[in-house]
């Protein structure tokens, strides 16, 4: 289910070519005794993203995810397969690509623990050389898109996990990267931080063009900025196309949470199950391509309702039912 290479660089932005990445493992086998293993992280991984693309790049633990975006980095080198960011090759010239993309690892920072987040900005602003006018320019729109203003005198290590992830992205974005990677961008963020977050991105993406490779195990990111999202698992790629597709392909469900007034029986409703009971609450599978406001509608006129939350299966069940589904066709 791979797409077709693209010849032009300007139209694929981010090229790969049957690439493979194996790593060689030792492994102990005794006191004095190892056995050497090999590891294929990536195998025959083909893609292209365009220009301007917003792509969510998911799957299990283990997968192959951040193998792809260090190599796209320039961080680790392929052992196979040709591999382009913007036409250039990202192991042989690392540090002319670092000045064209920007990359936030959701559970790492690159910001100066100790620092107040201006000096980190401050310290960027002269190893990536950014001409003044621009590193202004970008920071102004940053601490106001990202509400950073009362922040930049904290010290980073002070910081709650939100701050210090919108302060990560805009240090990613300082340089005016063309394309940017994320790595868990919202992991651990509460509801309204995550909701900054996928904004920020989504003008981001609309204004400048940006184009974005979003790994992420919250598959409501994926729904709010992606139109196209590609499936690894044991480095290959296992689907391609939009999220609406993956849904129908995973025939995933979603869990409708409800409190009901007391506690009462199961409740019996057309398309949806209860799979859970806990006094007054109860949990609801339903299909994800069903609509939860009909849901909530039919529960609401026959149960005294108090309060609701829907759950998104998490990508991992999605992705089970998409192999269990195949396993099966
Ligand atoms: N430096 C390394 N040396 C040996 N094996 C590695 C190395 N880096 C990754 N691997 C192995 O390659 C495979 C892919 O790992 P990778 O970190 O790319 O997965 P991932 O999809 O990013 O997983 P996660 O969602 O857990 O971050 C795993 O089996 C992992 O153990």
């Amino acid at each position: 289910m791979t797409t077709d290479l693209v010849a032009d660089p300007v139209d694929a932005f981010i090229e790969l070519d049957r690439v493979e990445k194996v790593f060689d493992v030792r492994k102990k086998t005794g006191f004095l005794r190892s056995e050497r293993r090999q590891v294929r992280a990536v195998d025959s991984l083909s893609f292209t993203v365009p220009r301007g693309e917003m792509v969510g790049y998911i799957g299990p633990n283990g997968a192959g995810k951040s193998t792809t975006i260090k190599m796209l980095t320039g961080i680790l080198t392929p052992s196979g397969g040709r591999l382009r960011v913007a036409g250039i090759d990202p192991s042989r010239e690392r540090t002319r690509l670092a000045r064209r993309i920007g990359v936030v690892f959701g559970q790492r920072t690159t910001l100066w623990w100790d620092l107040p987040l201006i000096d980190s900005y401050r310290l960027m602003h002269r190893m990536y050389r950014i001409p003044d006018a621009r590193y202004r320019e970008n920071l102004d729109r940053c601490v106001e898109l990202l509400e950073l203003g009362e922040l930049l005198d904290v010290p980073v290590r002070q910081l709650s996990l939100g701050q210090r992830m919108r302060g990560d992205i805009a240090a990613a974005l300082l340089h005016d990267p063309e394309v940017l990677y994320l790595d868990e961008p919202t992991i651990g963020l509460d509801v309204i931080s995550k909701a900054r977050v996928r904004s920020f991105l989504r003008d981001l993406n609309a204004e400048r063009g940006t184009t974005v490779l979003l790994t992420t195990h919250d598959l409501t990111d994926i729904e709010q900025l992606c139109r196209r999202v590609m499936v690894i698992d044991h480095g290959r790629l296992m689907y391609d196309g939009p999220l609406t597709g993956l849904h129908e392909v995973g025939e995933s469900e979603r869990t409708l949470v409800v409190d009901l007034e007391r506690e009462l029986p199961p409740v019996e409703v057309e398309s949806a199950r209860v799979v859970k009971v806990e006094g007054p609450r109860q949990w609801l599978a339903f299909p994800a391509s069903a609509s939860a406001a009909e849901l909530v509608a039919r529960i609401a006129a026959e149960y005294p309702l108090v309060d609701l939350s829907v759950r998104e299966p998490d990508i991992e069940a999605v992705i089970s039912r998409m192999y269990e589904e195949k396993a099966l066709s």
